[in-house]
């Protein structure tokens, strides 16, 4: 039974609810007898992620670690889709300070997701495109609903998935997989991203999704966390300190980038697309 904790934030029950409700962005939920908690991206229809939505979940991940959290599941509350990636809107015609308020924030975002101590499980339950595939990328374990679709599909969008994006997924299914998938900007089926090890799980439901999460869970809080975290970031820090050591010349290159005519076109008739289908 998952109810808010007390002496999470988090703080008091009342500061939990007031946490919740000062965002609505995301919902947190935490098992009192493991320290488990759910972060469940909450911004309908489709958890585009715009700066509110990254800046409250960094604020989430800065609060989970400075508390000591034992594990995190990250889902979605829409029915069809994990998240859709980055907002487009944050993309298209925006200022340069606005674009580079928000390109850091997604940074700051994944540096804490990517590098969170405690154990971290994607329980995709639905379509998880770019960067929501990128969100799920940087949890260690995958768990996924049938029939939905995963992938870095920039390429066909006529933009560029960033190199820590695909240095993301270079780590989990090998250079040559990822070099043909981001070339492509291939979006693999549920079924398709298990067989080359991009999800680690299929799950038959949300139900059974859940509860795989959760074994998941139980198996890593029966390691000694400090050699697991330890172990953990050891892999992951050099992908870690390639952006950290390279965040201003990684933002100039996505202001200059988006800020090409066409580029701006290529969003443009995308989100046109979108809105026609
Ligand atoms: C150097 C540059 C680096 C830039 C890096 C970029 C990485 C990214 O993440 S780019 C974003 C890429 N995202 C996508 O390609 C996904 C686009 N969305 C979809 O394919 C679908 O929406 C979906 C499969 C996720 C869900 O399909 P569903 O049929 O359930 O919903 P829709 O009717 O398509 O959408 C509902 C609603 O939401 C709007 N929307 C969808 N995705 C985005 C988005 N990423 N940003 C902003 N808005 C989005 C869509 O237009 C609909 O809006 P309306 O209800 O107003 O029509």
């Amino acid at each position: 039974m998952f109810v808010l904790r007390q002496c999470l934030t988090l703080g008091t029950k009342s500061s939990v609810r007031n946490f919740a409700a000062a965002t609505n962005l995301v919902n947190v939920k935490i098992n009192e007898d493991t320290g488990v908690v759910i972060m469940e991206l909450n911004k309908p229809p489709v958890n585009s992620l715009n700066y509110e939505l990254l800046e409250a979940m960094h604020r989430t991940l800065v609060k989970l670690e400075n508390e000591r959290c034992s594990g995190m599941i990250l889902t979605s509350s829409s029915p069809n889709t994990f998240s859709a990636g980055l907002d487009l809107l944050e993309m298209y015609k925006p200022t340069v300070d606005k674009a580079r308020k928000f390109w850091g924030m997604l940074q700051n975002t994944w540096i804490k997701l990517y590098s969170a101590p405690y154990p971290t499980v994607a329980a995709i339950n639905g379509h998880s495109p770019a960067g929501g595939c990128l969100l799920a990328m940087s949890c260690e374990y995958r768990i996924m609903v049938p029939k939905k679709k995963i992938g870095l599909n920039e390429t066909q969008l006529g933009i560029v998935a960033p190199q820590w994006f695909q240095d993301c997924m270079k780590n989990i299914i090998g250079s040559r997989q990822a070099e043909k998938a981001l070339i492509a900007g291939t979006l693999f089926s549920s079924e398709e991203a298990a067989k080359i090890g991009l999800i680690d799980e299929l799950a038959t439901d949300k139900e059974d999704l859940m509860k795989k999460a959760h074994d998941f869970m139980d198996e890593q809080l029966g390691l000694p966390p400090l050699a697991r975290s330890t172990v953990k970031i050891g892999f992951r820090k050099d992908t870690l300190n390639r952006l950290i050591n390279s965040r201003e010349v990684d933002t100039k290159y996505f202001i200059d980038f988006i800020f090409q005519p066409k580029v701006q076109e290529s969003l443009e008739m995308y989100l046109q697309a979108l809105k026609k289908k």
